[in-house]
């Protein structure tokens, strides 16, 4: 089987609405935060449909035998934000995933070569091969600092196939490099942009998510 990346866009007025107040260069950043807390939610809703693991099994209800689908206590769920922005969206997803595990993974890009560094690295030493891992990361550019955290991710034991990304505006730099090295990721985003500026910022886009969403 050839596996290809897929990028949904899920056309839901509720991103949509978001994704639009996030854009506003008028948002302040009280305002930016709530709308990258419901672009959280929301993507991460449509992200883990057939991701979350399930069982199915048989309860009573006051009336008779029905079967139920629970979500499967045993395969481990993993949240990774990609520090600072990534943390934007982590509420938004921790209010769908409560039982999930975080793992914070903190990268910054320089502002010349646009190479990420590593800062912060909360991630386990090894992870089951079925671990569910969610990595929320609004803005993926060159797409640098994803493959960063992909690499990781993956060399702790993780199976590509159970990764699915957040993010909120895309470029076809970052999408072509992700799809060229992990063919079987899954990314759900609120927008597909064109272009990436001089300075590696994606035009139209919504401009430095870290800076907006800390005031900084
Ligand atoms: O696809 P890339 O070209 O790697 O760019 C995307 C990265 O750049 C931003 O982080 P930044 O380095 O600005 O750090 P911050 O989140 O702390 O602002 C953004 O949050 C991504 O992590
Ligand atoms: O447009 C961009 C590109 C990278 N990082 C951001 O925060 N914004
Ligand atoms: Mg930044």
């Amino acid at each position: 089987m050839t596996l290809q990346l897929r990028v949904y866009v899920p056309p839901h007025p509720l991103i949509k609405h978001w994704l639009g107040v996030a854009r506003d260069v008028g948002t302040p950043s009280v305002l930016f935060r709530t709308a990258m807390t419901e672009l959280g939610r929301w993507l991460t809703y449509e992200a883990i449909r057939e991701w979350l693991p399930t069982e199915d099994t048989q309860i009573e209800t006051p009336l008779a035998a029905c079967p139920a689908t629970f979500i499967n206590p045993e395969i481990p769920v993993v949240v990774v934000p990609i520090l600072r922005a990534g943390l934007s969206l982590l509420d938004g997803a921790q209010s769908l995933l409560p039982l999930a595990s975080i793992y914070h993974l903190g990268l910054v890009r320089d502002e010349q070569t646009l190479k990420p560094s590593c800062y912060l690295n909360k991630l386990p030493a090894q992870m089951h091969p079925e671990t569910r891992v969610l990595i929320t990361d609004p803005m993926l550019a060159t797409g640098g600092s994803m493959v960063a955290a992909l690499e990781e991710i993956i060399q702790r034991g993780v199976d590509p196939v159970n990764i699915r990304i957040v993010s909120v505006v895309a470029a076809p730099p970052a999408l072509q490099k992700l799809s060229a090295d992990y063919p079987s990721l899954n990314i759900y985003t609120a927008a597909i942009d064109e272009v990436l500026n001089d300075q590696g910022f994606i035009v139209p886009g919504l401009g430095d998510a870290g800076d907006r969403t800390y005031g900084t």
